[in-house]
C-alpha cells in the first residue's frame, strides 16, 4: 500500500519540481519550500531538546519517505534492528513512530492505550469515509465511541455472529461444489485464491445486507462492483502527499481526493439501494402480517435501522418521520413506493443513512479481505507442510467421523485446527501494519520523547517474527508450538495482556471482528480439508509464498492445487 503510493509520490515530486510551466504551480513550490524548510528548522529545534527514539536522519520535506521499499513492513523491520523497537520516522512531516517488539507494544497498547487511541487524518477518512464519519480512521472521541459501541454491542455479538451459522455453511458448501466442479472432478488445478474469496464475500455480504451482490447490482456497463471496489482500493493503497507534506495538499498531485470524492459518490448510490431494498422488504412484510408471526433474522442494515431508530433524539426523531411515512404509505400500500421516502429521509437527516453506508462500506473492507488473507496462507501453509495436513485430517475425523459434516459447533474439539490458525496469523497478520494510531498529547515512552501527532506504526509482522520471543524457528510454520503449554490457550483478541502477537491489535482500538474471523477461518479450513486432499504441481516445498504488497497482505501469486475427494460423497 505504502510502497505503491511512495513511488507516486517520488513521481510526483520529480513533476512539479521539474516546473511544468505552470505559474501557480511554481509560487505554490517555492512557497511550500519555504515553509517546509523553516518547519523543518523549528522541528529540529525541537528534536535537539527532546530525546526522541532513535532513527535514521530525515531528508527536508520528504523526510524519511524515499527509505521505504516493498515490502513496508520487511523495510520496517530491518530499520527496527537497526535502531531498536521503537524506531523514529518522519513520512513527510508527520513524526511517525514504528513499534516493532511485543513488549514496547505493551507499552503504546496497554500502559499508554488512552494517549494513542487515536487515528491520523488521512484523506482516506475525509473524502472517502464522509469525513471520518466511519469507525476504523475516526478519530479518538465520542463519535467514535458511538460507532464502536454499535459495532461491539449489537452487531459483533456471540449471539449475532451465531445467527449467521446457516449463511456459513451455505456458502461454504456452496464454495466446495463449486472448486470440485471447477477442477472437473479433481483432473485440473483450482485457483483456490479466487474460490476463498469469492465465498468470503458472499457470506459477509449476505451478514451485512442479505444477499449477495454482483458486478451488474452496481452498473451494467462494466463499472460494477468490482470496478468501485479496485478504485478505492488503489486510493486507500496510494500514500497521499497531501496527508505528510500538507503545504502540498491543495494541490492534489497524485489526483487522490478526486478519485476518493468519485469513488464515494458511486458507493453512495449503490448503498442507497441497499438501504432502498430493506424499505421494501420491511414494507412487504409489515403488509403482510409477517413482521410479528415470521421473525426473520436481521442483518446488520436491518440492526443499524433499529439502532438509529432508538438511540439519540436526533436519530429518533428521523425514524419517527420514517414511520410516520411508512404508515402513510401502509395505509394504501399499492400507490406508494419506499424511494421517495429516503430520498426525503436523506435530504433532512443525512446522518443516520451516512452512518449505515459507512458500516456498510467498512466492514465489507475490514472483514472481507482480511480474512479471506488468513485462509488463503493458512492453506498455503499447510500444502507445504502435509504432516500437518494429515495431523488435521485425523484430528477432524475424529471428532466428526468419516463422513459426517464438519459444524460449527465442532471446532472447540479441534485443538489443533485452532493451533493452525494461531500460526498462519502469527506469520501472516492479515493487516502487517495495523491501522496507524496517532498521539492525542506528547509522552514519554521507555525513556524518549513522543511528541504530540505522533502517527505511530505497529509492525504487527515484525512482533509475530521476533525471535527473542519466538525462539529461533520464528519465522517457520509450526502449528505444533501452540501446543506447548505457555501457549495454549493463547487468546488473540487483543483484550488480555498477552502481546506475544497482536493480529488483531490491542487495546480500545483492537478489532472488534476477531471472533467472527476466527470463526469463519476455522469453519472454512476444517471443510476444505475434511472433503479434499490436495496437492500442488511439483514440489510443495517450493511453492511461491511472497505477499503482495496491498492494503492488507495476500499471496502475490493465486494459489492453485487440485482437490480430490478424500471419500465418495454427495457434495
Ligand atoms: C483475520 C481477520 C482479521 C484481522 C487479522 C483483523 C485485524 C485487524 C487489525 C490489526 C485492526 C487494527 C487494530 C489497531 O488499530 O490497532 C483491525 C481493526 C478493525 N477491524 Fe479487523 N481484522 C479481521 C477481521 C475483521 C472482521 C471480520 C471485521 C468485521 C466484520 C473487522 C472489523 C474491524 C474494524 C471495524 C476495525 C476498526 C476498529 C477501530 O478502529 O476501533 N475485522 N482489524
Amino acid at each position: 500500500m505504502f510502497d505503491m503510493g511512495f513511488v507516486n509520490l517520488l513521481q510526483n515530486l520529480t513533476l512539479i519540481a521539474g516546473g511544468g510551466g505552470a505559474a501557480t504551480a511554481a509560487i505554490g513550490l517555492m512557497a511550500t519550500l519555504m515553509f517546509c524548510f523553516f518547519s523543518y528548522c523549528i522541528l529540529y529545534q525541537s528534536r535537539r531538546n527532546e530525546r526522541l527514539p532513535p532513527g535514521p536522519y530525515p531528508w527536508p520535506i520528504i523526510g524519511n519517505l524515499h527509505q521505504l521499499r516493498l515490502p513496508i513492513h520487511r523495510t520496517l523491520r530491518h530499520l527496527a534492528n537497526k535502531y531498536g523497537p521503537i524506531l523514529f520516522l518522519r513520512f513527510g512531516s508527520v513524526p511517525t513512530l514504528v513499534v516493532s517488539s511485543s513488549e514496547m507494544a505493551k507499552q503504546f497498547l496497554k500502559t499508554h492505550d488512552l494517549i494513542f487511541a487515536s487515528r491520523p487524518p488521512t484523506s482516506v477518512g475525509k473524502y472517502f469515509f464522509y469525513n471520518f464519519k466511519d469507525i476504523a480512521f475516526a478519530p479518538y472521541g465520542d463519535h467514535w465511541r458511538k460507532m464502536r459501541k454499535i459495532c461491539v454491542l449489537e452487531l459483533l455479538t456471540a449471539q449475532r455472529i451465531e445467527s449467521f451459522k446457516h449463511v456459513r455453511q451455505e456458502e461454504v458448501s456452496a464454495m466446495i461444489r463449486s472448486i470440485w466442479e471447477e477442477s472437473e472432478s479433481g483432473r485440473f488445478a483450482v485457483n483456490v485464491t479466487e474460490a476463498i474469496y469469492a465465498s468470503l464475500a458472499n457470506i459477509l455480504w449476505r451478514i451485512l445486507a442479505r444477499k449477495k451482490f454482483s458486478d451488474n447490482d452496481l452498473g451494467t456497463d462494466g463499472k460494477g462492483f468490482t470496478d468501485l471496489v479496485r478504485e478505492v482500493s488503489t486510493a486507500v493503497g496510494s500514500l497521499n502527499i497531501g496527508d505528510f507534506v500538507p503545504y502540498l495538499d491543495w494541490l492534489d498531485l497524485q489526483g487522490i481526493k478526486r478519485s476518493l470524492k468519485k469513488a464515494n459518490r458511486r458507493f453512495d448510490a449503490f448503498a442507497e439501494k441497499i438501504i432502498n431494498d430493506h424499505v421494501d422488504h420491511h414494507m412487504a412484510r409489515a403488509s403482510n402480517g409477517q413482521e410479528e408471526t415470521m421473525p426473520h433474522v436481521k442483518d446488520f442494515v436491518d440492526v443499524l435501522l433499529e439502532v438509529a431508530e432508538t438511540n439519540t433524539t436526533d436519530t429518533k426523531l428521523k425514524r419517527e418521520t420514517i414511520k410516520a411515512l411508512i404508515f402513510v404509505c401502509l395505509s394504501d400500500f399499492t400507490h406508494c413506493h419506499p424511494i421517495p421516502i429516503l430520498k426525503l429521509e436523506r435530504f433532512e437527516q443525512p446522518n443516520i443513512l451516512l452512518t449505515v453506508f459507512v458500516f456498510l462500506q467498512q466492514l465489507f473492507a475490514a472483514g472481507m479481505e482480511t480474512s479471506a488473507d488468513a485462509l488463503e496462507w493458512a492453506m498455503s501453509e499447510l500444502l507445504r507442510h502435509p504432516h500437518a495436513i494429515h495431523r488435521l485430517q485425523e484430528e477432524i475425523e475424529s471428532v466428526v467421523g468419516q463422513h459426517g459434516k464438519v459444524n460449527e459447533s465442532n471446532l472447540a474439539s479441534m485443538v489443533y485446527l485452532q493451533c493452525v490458525v494461531k500460526e498462519t496469523l502469527r506469520l501472516y497478520p492479515s493487516l502487517p501494519l495495523a491501522i496507524p494510531h496517532a498521539s492525542v498529547e506528547a509522552v514519554t515512552v521507555g525513556g524518549y520523547y513522543i511528541p504530540k501527532k505522533t502517527m505511530v506504526i505497529m509492525n504487527l509482522w515484525a512482533i509475530g517474527r521476533d525471535p527473542d520471543v519466538w525462539g529461533a524457528d520464528a519465522s517457520e510454520f509450526n502449528p505444533e508450538r501452540f501446543l506447548r503449554v505457555e501457549e495454549h490457550g493463547m487468546d488473540l483478541s487483543g483484550g488480555q495482556s498477552d502481546f506475544r502477537m497482536l493480529p488483531f491489535g490491542a487495546g480500545r482500538r483492537r478489532c472488534p471482528g476477531s471472533a467472527m474471523a476466527i470463526l469463519t477461518v476455522e469453519y472454512a479450513l476444517a471443510q476444505l480439508l475434511h472433503t479434499f486432499d490436495w496437492r500442488v504441481e511439483g514440489d510443495p516445498s517450493e511453492l511461491d509464498m511472497k505477499e503482495a504488497c496491498a492494503t492488507t497482505m495476500p499471496r502475490q501469486a493465486p494459489l492453485f492445487a487440485y482437490p480430490s475427494l478424500r471419500r465418495p460423497r454427495r457434495l
